[in-house]
């Protein structure tokens, strides 16, 4: 079970340019199993959200609890995925995706029934003994994606984890995740610029204002699953929220903007 809970959550900055409120009051539950999206103008605070899910930071003010414990730094149990996937270039394809059942102490026998079946999960048993150096960036993020599944993580954090892979490329990971994510129901916080990603992944879509750190909208997905980009829900519910977050560009008056 991973709910989660914000409780007026906010995140303020301070610099010698003044004093920034980057998250304002935000309150949120995430459901165990939702895939709940995050979308909003550039600069609006979604990796700050995700960061001090990870608990890599603390919030100003407010609390944030997963599973009914206050969330006080990071943990195996939030397992964060970036845009660049940080692999170890000097261990193979396997050998990264064990690496955190190897530190654990996990016996041999295990780590290799977990990485066989992690492997299948994304795609790679034939890539296995592949230098993480001499495959693809569409490759590289589906061993990161299987290296934080090895960990059992109770929530997989991602921020634009797609962000920099070509389209057919981002449209095959896509399928990968859904289907990891229909086999392991892992709770997922993905932020990304891509309102229509989000639509085609999401359980739910909340929309971030563009000054402030609100949450301005909700969308809930009730589409049924596997989604395709060119869906027709797809892209009306996207057009829906895409014009939006126009208004709210608008609004700010802002430089950010999101992809279609
Ligand atoms: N450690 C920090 N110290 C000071 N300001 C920060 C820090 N981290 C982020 N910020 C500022 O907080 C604001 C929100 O940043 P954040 O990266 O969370 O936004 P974002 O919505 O993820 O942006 P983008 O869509 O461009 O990736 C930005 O103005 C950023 O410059």
């Amino acid at each position: 079970m991973a709910t989660v809970e914000l409780k007026k959550v906010s995140k303020v900055y301070e610099s010698r340019a003044g004093r920034l409120n980057v998250l304002t009051g935000i309150d949120l539950e995430i459901e165990d199993g939702e895939f709940l999206c995050v979308v909003g103008p550039s600069g609006c605070g979604k990796s700050t959200l995700l960061n001090l899910l990870a608990g890599f930071e603390r919030p100003s003010s407010g609390e944030i609890q997963v599973s009914g414990k206050q969330v006080t730094g990071p943990s195996p149990s939030r397992f964060v995925i970036f845009q660049e996937p940080a692999l170890f270039p000097w261990l193979n394809v396997y050998q990264n995706i064990v690496f955190g059942l190897r530190m654990a102490g996990v016996d041999l026998a295990e780590q290799q029934e977990k990485a066989q079946a992690l492997l299948k999960a994304v795609h790679l048993s034939k890539f296995a003994h592949a230098w993480v150096t001499q495959i693809s960036g569409g490759m590289k993020q589906r061993v990161a994606i299987a290296r934080a599944l090895a960990m059992d993580p109770d929530i997989l954090l991602m921020d634009e984890p797609f962000a920099a892979l070509d389209a057919q490329t981002r449209d095959m990971l896509h399928e990968v995740l859904e289907e990891v994510y229909l086999q392991t129901r892992k709770t997922i916080v993905f932020v990304t610029h891509n309102v229509r990603e989000a639509v085609r992944l999401g359980s739910r879509v909340i929309l971030m204002s563009g000054q402030g750190g609100e949450i301005i909208e909700q969308f809930p997905v009730n589409l049924p699953r596997n989604r395709y980009l060119e869906d027709v829900e797809v892209v009306t519910i996207a057009s829906r929220i895409r014009d939006r977050l126009r208004q709210e560009v608008l609004r700010t008056s802002g430089e950010g903007g999101a992809d279609a």
